[in-house]
């Protein structure tokens, strides 16, 4: 039994779905044919069932690195091969406007997990085949939805302190969206031996005060959820393990 995620790991594809919120997880599960859960423990819920005949588990990691690194652990010692994180980002570019689909290259390791896992100068990067499984399937699907790909951030902070964060630097070298798991994702998956990529939709901008701006409840945000989680199952379904 996976400790944290109480999940069998006889139950568990290879292919899964990794999501922040856990009743998330459980609506993206419901799209899939024979749904069960298979466990249930803290932030992590986790399902499996099968999408295009291809049996794939959708499990929520929580918010933040530490709490998500535990999930893409205890994934990978289950068995894991490929993982797709489809998630919610703000934007650091005017064109990337709400709603959007931003599918991520590389994260910027401006989280504290992944320094006590792996020297500075280590890369955290998506693994290419599953970049371009998402990059057809959002092809395919034809939403109408902006989508961009490219290098992505991954922070621990939520709310502004009192310490001025380098939005403007990260914004100037064309960093597309934050989030707060990416990093820790692609990291642990290069280290596990798991191909590993990330999907996001864009519910506001990154440098803007979140306390007075934040809304992740808007039929913009909501529909993008809903393509990116269709795009994502087709890719995991699809991509080669
Ligand atoms: O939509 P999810 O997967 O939760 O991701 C984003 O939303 C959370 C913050 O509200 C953080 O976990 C961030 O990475
Ligand atoms: O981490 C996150 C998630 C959504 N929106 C943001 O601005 N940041």
């Amino acid at each position: 039994m996976l400790p944290n995620l109480k999940i069998d790991p006889a139950q568990l594809p290879e292919r899964v779905i990794v999501c922040g919120d856990p009743k998330r997880a459980g609506r993206i599960a419901s799209l899939l044919a024979e749904h069960t859960l298979i466990g249930e423990n803290r932030e992590y819920h986790s399902y499996k069932g099968k999408w295009n005949g291809i049996e794939v588990a959708v499990v929520s990691h929580g918010v933040g690195s530490p709490g998500a690194a535990v999930c893409f652990e205890e994934l990978a010692k289950g068995g894991v091969k490929t993982i797709i994180r489809i998630g919610t980002a703000g934007s650091y570019q005017k064109e990337i406007e709400p709603g959007s689909l931003v599918i991520s290259t590389a994260a910027v390791r401006q989280d504290g997990l992944t320094s006590q896992l792996v020297p500075p100068g280590f890369p955290a990067l998506a693994d290419r085949h599953v970049v371009n499984a998402l990059v057809k399937a959002a092809e395919e699907r034809r939403t109408g939805l902006y989508v961009a790909e490219g290098i992505t951030l991954t922070m621990d902070m939520f709310y502004n302190g009192v310490v001025e964060f380098p939005h403007k630097l990260y914004q100037k070298a064309g960093v597309l969206a934050v989030e707060m798991e990416n990093s820790a994702l692609f990291v642990i998956s290069a280290l596990r031996g798991m191909k590993a990529g990330s999907i996001l939709a864009i519910d506001g901008y990154a440098d803007a005060d979140l306390l007075e701006t934040y809304d992740p409840h808007t039929e913009t945000t909501q529909k993008a959820i809903e393509a990116e989680a269709k795009i994502a199952l087709d890719a995991v379904a699809a991509v080669s393990i």
